[in-house]
């Protein structure tokens, strides 16, 4: 199956803090993968690496066949990858069809008619149809989740990166965005998903990958993985083979 992404020994640090350490994984067109770490492994820095927000050490960052580790954010855009934030950021003063018609414009490089219509199918996608003309301050936090899944959507991407979109959800909201995600996965669209909600994440996602430090330490089968020892020693603190 052809690689939408392949990261490429992908490095960076801030000073001594190594956030991508000789990082290395593909993802297949129409994947959807996983990860998770614990609090400051380096997983939204990989994001900010993928998306060209912060430039790498060294390494490559090949997507969609092209290496486009020397382009800008706004050319890898363009290009299809496009993220959620994990703290949402949207136009608080601007409807939430206004926030989906940035992005369809800016992003998506779409205008009048076909940016409309875009943003309609994604606003009935995501469930805000009836929340298209509310001020995007004025939303709950499952929706603002919704709304930035929204805007990312409507970049018309290939690639789709979210990162923690079900933290601070209660049970029943995590289970109706997973859906959502499914439903996206479903038309096509590869994933990438930084979570610390596991479960949410395993009702998606085919394989795992696992940082710390910066570095890749496992990556496989979602379940096999969270059995690992490299797992159980970050997460339980134990020594597995003690
Ligand atoms: N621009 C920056 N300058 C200096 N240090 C940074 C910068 N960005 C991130 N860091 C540091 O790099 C480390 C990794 O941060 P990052 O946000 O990538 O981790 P994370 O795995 O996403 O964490 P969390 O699960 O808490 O969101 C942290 O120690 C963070 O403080």
């Amino acid at each position: 199956m052809s690689k939408i992404l392949k990261l490429e020994g992908l490095s960076r640090a801030f000073g001594a803090v190594k956030v991508a350490d000789q990082l290395n994984y593909e993802l297949s067109q129409g994947e959807a993968l996983g990860v998770i770490g614990p609090n400051g492994a380096g997983k939204t820095s990989m994001f900010n690496l993928i998306t060209g927000t912060l430039a790498a050490d060294s390494g490559k960052v090949h997507f969609d066949g092209r290496d486009v580790t020397a382009q800008s954010a706004a050319a890898r855009s363009r290009m299809g990858i496009a993220r959620s934030f994990q703290v949402p950021q949207p136009f608080t003063h601007m409807t939430v069809f206004e926030n989906a018609m940035i992005a369809a414009t800016q992003a998506a490089g779409l205008s009048g008619r076909a940016a409309e219509t875009l943003c309609l199918d994604v606003l009935e996608q995501t469930g805000l149809m009836d929340k298209a003309n509310t001020p995007a301050g004025s939303l709950t936090l499952l929706n603002r989740k919704r709304l930035e899944m929204t805007r990312a959507l409507c970049a018309k991407p290939k690639l789709l990166l979210l990162d923690e979109i079900a933290g601070g959800l209660t049970e029943a909201e995590c289970h109706s965005l997973v859906q959502t995600i499914k439903d996206v996965h479903a038309t096509g669209v590869s994933i990438i998903w930084i979570e610390h909600v596991v479960h949410a994440l395993l009702a998606v996602v085919s394989r795992l990958v696992v940082i710390d430090f910066g570095r890749k330490i496992a990556e496989g089968d979602p379940r096999e993985v969270m059995d690992s020892r490299e797992v159980k020693e970050i997460y339980l603190g134990i020594d597995a083979d003690a």
